[in-house]
Formats: structure tokens, C-alpha cells, sequence
């Protein structure tokens, strides 16, 4: 891969329980760790990069506690973030409810971030299509409403996980790398770019 270097930051939102750090495990390491659950505690991140084109894009992923507690450190995540992954769990209708609250805060506070709603573990749709608690087309009409991106994902299979990102990689070289270019005078060289947000720490 050759080209500039674009480093995009990611912020992964919602309910706790909903699946936020499952999807960063398997996004990231390929994995689904089973086991007693472990809620997050303020956030993590992790860096990865992945190919858009002839361009290497670092996507910085902060994953976020989902619990209320956490409620005013998580914002302190989401800004400056240029995409956020609101994630949702399809078998829990309060999460749904929970992702607007997100989508709201974004609006409000974060004009320029891209929003992608993500609607979490639906291997367990598979398993037993009664389980759905969101209604496919409610969740559809807002997304077109608020004009997010929509993705039903499970980490456990893997399925869309992946394409997601990908989306969300393209998507901020296709639109925010260049208005990052055309804001700066004289455009900018995107691999002298440094990503403050990489000495942060984190732990789950
Ligand atoms: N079946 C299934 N279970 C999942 C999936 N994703 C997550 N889970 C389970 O859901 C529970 C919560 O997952 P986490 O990834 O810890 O959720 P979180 O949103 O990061 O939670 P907080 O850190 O509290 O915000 C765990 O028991 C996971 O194993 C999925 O795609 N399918």
C-alpha cells in the first residue's frame, strides 16, 4: 500500500450490554470471547489500519462505557470524532432507545461526525427471529431520517462486522480527508498528520 496516511478517529456509543467492545474484538482480533461479561470502565482504544484503496487509513477506536455512569466521560470521547458507531442491541428494544439519545447528543454537539447505527447480535435473530426487539424498518426510516448508515452485525459470526468498518474507513477518506485538505491552506500532507489521541490510555 502506498499514499498518504489518514488517521481517523472512531467512537464507538451505546447502552452497556449492547455488544460495543465484542465488535472492536472482533473487528480487531478476529475474536468472540466467551465468559462472564465485563463491563467496560471510561473507555479503550485501539488503532487499526486498514486499506482504502491505494491509501492505509488508521482508524483510532475508542469504545466506550456503555453504563449511565459513564455518561459524562463518554462524551469526552466523542469529540472531534469523525465517525461514530451507534450501536444497538436487535433483541432489546431500550437500546434502540438509548442510541438516539447518542444520535441527539452527536447533532447537537458534533456536527461534523458521521453517524453509522449499528444494530448488534443478530445471530440470535438466526437462532430465533421472535427474539427481534427493534423493528428492521422503524430503525430503517430513522436512518434515512438522520442520514446514518445502518448495519445489522454479529461478532459472535463476524457477519457484517468487517464492512462496516471498511464503510466507515471510505467514508472518511471519500468525504472528511479531502475537506480536512481544502480547510487547510495550501492542502495538507496527511502523513505528517499526528494523532494526539494515540498516547491516550485505556483498559477494559
Ligand atoms: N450472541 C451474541 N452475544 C454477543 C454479541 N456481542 C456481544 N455479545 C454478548 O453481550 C454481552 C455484552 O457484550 P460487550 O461487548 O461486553 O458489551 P458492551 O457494549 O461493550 O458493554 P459495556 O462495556 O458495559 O458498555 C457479552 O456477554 C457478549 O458476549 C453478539 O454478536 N452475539
Amino acid at each position: 500500500m502506498s499514499g498518504p496516511r489518514v488517521d481517523a478517529k472512531v467512537v464507538l456509543l451505546g447502552k452497556e450490554y449492547v455488544g460495543k467492545t465484542s465488535l472492536v474484538e472482533r473487528y480487531v482480533h478476529q475474536r468472540f470471547l466467551v465468559g462472564p461479561y465485563q463491563n467496560t470502565i471510561g473507555a479503550a482504544f485501539v488503532a487499526k489500519v486498514i486499506a482504502v484503496g491505494d491509501r492505509a487509513v488508521t482508524l483510532g477506536i475508542w469504545d466506550t462505557a456503555g453504563s449511565e455512569r459513564y455518561e459524562a466521560m463518554s462524551r469526552i470521547y466523542y469529540r472531534g470524532a469523525r465517525a461514530a458507531i451507534v450501536c444497538y442491541d436487535l433483541t432489546d428494544g431500550s437500546s434502540f432507545e438509548r442510541a438516539k439519545f447518542w444520535v441527539n447528543e452527536l447533532q447537537t454537539f458534533e456536527e461534523n461526525c458521521r453517524i453509522y447505527l449499528c444494530g448488534t447480535k443478530s445471530d440470535l435473530l438466526e437462532e430465533d427471529r421472535r427474539r427481534r426487539g427493534v423493528d428492521f424498518h422503524d430503525v430503517q426510516d430513522y436512518a434515512d431520517e438522520i442520514k446514518a448508515e445502518l448495519f445489522e452485525t454479529s461478532s459472535k459470526t463476524g457477519q457484517s462486522v468487517d464492512e462496516l468498518f471498511q464503510k466507515v474507513a471510505e467514508d472518511y477518506v471519500r468525504f472528511t480527508a479531502f475537506q480536512l485538505m481544502t480547510e487547510e491552506k495550501g492542502g495538507i500532507d496527511l502523513s505528517q498528520k499526528s494523532s494526539p489521541y494515540f498516547y491516550s490510555c485505556c483498559h477494559h
